[in-house]
């Protein structure tokens, strides 16, 4: 199949159990839960995301015919004088509207340990290495066990103590950016402290300006 892709760039993983890993990101065009046009975001069920998936245009960006061609890609930003580590993050846009077997094993044949940036609603094909899912209220929840849960807060009608039973190795709140960005910082940090079985995940890309 051919890959649509935003973007992919060499930085640090700025969230979650995985902050401060040197990761390669891909990022994938599209989304299941908004088109990405901001005249249709007060009307998608997914309003706050922070990222532009539309298109092809990004760092990198394009159509790739073919999951090696990929691969070779994000292989090629990797430290040629240091290659252990590989770490690959798919992200998006939605990732799981396109990650298949043919990419899984072409990433896997250059040595990288796969990560995914998801928000649920789609089935984890095998061979991830790593699951992250951030659960969009509105949308229906399929992935219900992973590696960790990353639950943006505030969202309308959130109850946290309902995740509480799915099967993740870790449970993270990320406070919501935007107008609001410090009050729920604020937020988080006291429902991390009210129900400690939460952590908080700062997106530390964009307190540290990188990518
Ligand atoms: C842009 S999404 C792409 C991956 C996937 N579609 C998803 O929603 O998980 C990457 C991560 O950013 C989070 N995110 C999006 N908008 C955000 C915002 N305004 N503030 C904090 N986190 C946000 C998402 O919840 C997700 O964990
Ligand atoms: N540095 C960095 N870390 C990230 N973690 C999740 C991201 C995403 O947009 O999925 C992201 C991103 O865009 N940049
Ligand atoms: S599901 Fe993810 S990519 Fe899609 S609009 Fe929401 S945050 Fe953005
Ligand atoms: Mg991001």
């Amino acid at each position: 199949m051919t890959y649509s892709i935003k973007e992919i760039f060499y930085t640090l993983q700025g969230e979650g159990a995985h902050a401060g890993r040197p990761a390669v990101f891909c990022r994938f065009s599209g989304c299941n839960l908004w088109t990405g046009r901001e005249s249709d975001r007060a009307s998608a069920v997914c309003t706050f995301c922070d990222t532009d998936f539309v298109g092809t245009d990004g760092e990198r960006g394009g159509k790739f015919a073919t999951g090696a061609a990929l691969a070779a890609l994000i292989d090629s930003l990797w430290p040629t004088s240091y290659p252990h580590s590989k770490y690959v993050v798919f992200t998006g846009g939605e990732p799981l509207l396109q990650l298949d077997a043919p990419l899984i094993d072409a990433m896997h044949a250059v040595g990288f340990e796969i990560a995914i940036e998801t928000n649920g609603t789609l089935p984890v094909p095998p061979g991830v290495d790593w699951i992250c899912v951030s659960p969009k209220m509105g949308s229906k929840l399929v992935v219900e066990k992973g590696n960790e849960l990353k639950v943006v807060i505030p969202q309308t009608g959130q109850d946290l103590g309902a995740y509480e039973a799915l099967d993740f190795e870790n449970f993270f709140v990320q406070p919501m950016d935007g107008p609001l960005g410090e009050h729920n910082t604020r937020l988080a940090i006291e429902t991390c402290k009210r129900h400690p079985k939460w952590k908080l995940s700062l997106q530390t890309h964009k307190l540290l300006q990188i990518p």
